[in-house]
């Protein structure tokens, strides 16, 4: 029986990869993906925009939509303040098995809660599943056909507070065009468009930046 790709991704991290090391766990990946087989990771490129906003925002909350393999989720981590909390969340089991066992290697399983499941059902669950106030920033990396539904519904579970950031993925390719209009369009929010490419190609894609003005 065949390997599946999450599978020869852990594999490669862990042959490769210090334990420990977060950047060595996302090099390793980066480093597999642009030259064995493309996986879809945010990768290098994006992962800068990413990093920088990160960076800039210094959630103690912060929510990821879309775990995969978890090369966001350890890449965000690393650079969480001490006491920060990223949730992510992965529909696809076989995906949040690997991803548990990246983010273990990485050293980041204390700053990081993958919960399983449909991001539909969780999102209204969130805030007495966790002790909730709001998110101070939202990666959301998943079907891109959810990113409108779900926006909507953590503005009306009160998962957005005035300042909160959204961070789209995957806005040009595969595209999720009804999220940008929405984003775009609405009083309620402030976007920007970070011009990239797909990961591992020179595909043209972007990440979209949006503040929730309450
Ligand atoms: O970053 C991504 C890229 C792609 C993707 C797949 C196939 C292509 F041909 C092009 C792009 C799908 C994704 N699904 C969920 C989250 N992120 C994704
Ligand atoms: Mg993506």
């Amino acid at each position: 029986y065949g390997s599946t790709r999450p599978e020869r991704i852990l594999a490669e991290v862990k042959s490769k990869a210090t334990r420990g090391d977060a950047r060595s766990v996302v090099d390793t990946i980066d480093q597999y993906c642009r030259h064995q087989e493309w996986a879809m990771n945010v990768g290098d490129e994006k992962g800068t925009i990413l990093d920088s906003i990160v960076c800039e925002v210094k959630p103690r909350a912060m929510l990821e939509l879309g775990t995969y393999c978890g090369y966001s989720a350890v890449r965000i981590a690393s650079l969480l303040p001490p006491n920060s909390r990223l949730i992510t969340m992965e529909f696809n089991p076989v995906f949040a098995a690997i991803a548990r066992q990246v983010i273990a290697w990485a050293g980041v399983e204390d700053k990081v809660v993958l919960i399983e499941g449909p991001s539909g059902d969780w999102i209204p669950k969130m805030k007495k599943e966790f002790g909730l106030t709001s998110f101070d920033l939202v990666f959301l990396d998943h079907w891109k056909d959810c990113y409108l539904p779900d926006t909507k519904l953590m503005e009306e579970c009160g998962l957005l507070r005035t300042g909160s950031i959204l961070v789209a993925d995957n806005v040009i390719c595969p595209g999720a065009p009804d999220y940008l209009e929405y984003v775009r369009g609405s009083p309620r929010y402030e976007s920007k468009y970070f011009r990239s490419h797909l990961e591992y190609t020179r595909v043209e894609d972007g990440i979209e930046k949006s503040v929730f003005l309450g």
